[in-house]
């Protein structure tokens, strides 16, 4: 699938990931295996009262530069079991990231929560590959899928994977509901500026509700005053530099949700 639509930053970390594409072994086997559902557990946490947080592993970020120093994924991964996350995401991608697909081989076996993998999806090889590494979700980016979005989702379904599928904006909420997203991340950060405004998920939030999606409010989350605030607008979060700089990200992570 051909993808055209990027911007920015974005534009460099697409590029980029086209390279990296290439490289991608299509022979490797996708093993048969029960996925652990990410919309399931967002779910069962907010019925439980418990706020559902799925907790990021990411040492660099183009908008912080080095935001901890590398240390074992699979150890920052069962703290943040621990803490009680909804799910772990995996940033893999080496470049802008300082990510790995080798952390989610590390994560995966133990692990019962599920894991998402978050990358930047610009062919369909990527997702056969996510599978083959055992994560149980794929991060979508309507910014980048633009029109092959719903090709994209279905092709994810259809390895029995979950997609979080990020928008930014009104246009971008309708393409993913009319692709058939069943769970769509809010991206707080601006692609363009870098800058995150929770006022984005306050905005687009509302017009998911009643539609049969989780929605997960994404990035710039600082605190338990953040969840309490933003839970109204949002079934779960997706949490990544704050937890990555406390000087304990399981701990940190109990705050949140508990807060
Ligand atoms: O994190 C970045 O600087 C970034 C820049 C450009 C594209 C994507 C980026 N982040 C990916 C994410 O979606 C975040 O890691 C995730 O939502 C967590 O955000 P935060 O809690 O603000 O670290």
């Amino acid at each position: 699938m051909e993808v055209t639509k990027v911007t920015a930053m974005l534009d460099l970390i697409v590029e980029s990931t086209r390279r990296r594409v290439k490289e991608i072994d299509s022979s490797v086997p996708v093993e048969e295996r029960q996925i652990q559902s990410l919309e399931k557990s967002i779910r069962t946490r907010k019925q439980n009262g418990v706020n559902p947080v799925i907790a990021e592993i990411k040492f660099r970020s183009p908008s912080e530069g080095l935001i901890r120093s590398y240390e074992d994924p699979a150890g920052i991964a069962s703290g943040y079991v621990d803490a009680g996350c909804a799910g772990i995401s995996v940033l893999t991608n080496p470049e802008f990231f300082g990510g790995d697909n080798s952390f989610i081989e590390k994560i995966r076996p133990q692990t019962a929560v599920p894991v998402l993998r978050k990358d930047f999806v610009v062919d369909e090889a990527q997702v056969r590959e996510t599978a083959a590494l055992g994560a149980d979700a794929v991060l979508l980016i309507a910014a980048v899928l633009g029109e092959e979005l719903g090709g994209f989702i279905e092709y994810t379904h259809g390895f029995g994977l979950e997609a979080l599928v990020e928008v930014h904006d009104e246009a971008e909420m309708e393409n993913a509901i009319s692709g058939g997203a069943r769970i769509i991340g809010i991206n707080n950060r601006n692609l363009k500026t870098m800058k995150t405004e929770l006022e984005t998920t306050r905005r687009l939030g509302p017009l998911a509700a009643g539609r049969g999606v989780t929605v997960v409010c994404e990035s710039g989350i600082t605190g338990p005053a953040d969840i309490r605030e933003m839970r109204k607008c949002c079934d779960g979060f997706l949490v990544g530099t704050y937890l990555m700089k406390a000087e304990d990200p399981a701990k940190a992570l109990e705050g949140l949700v508990c807060a």
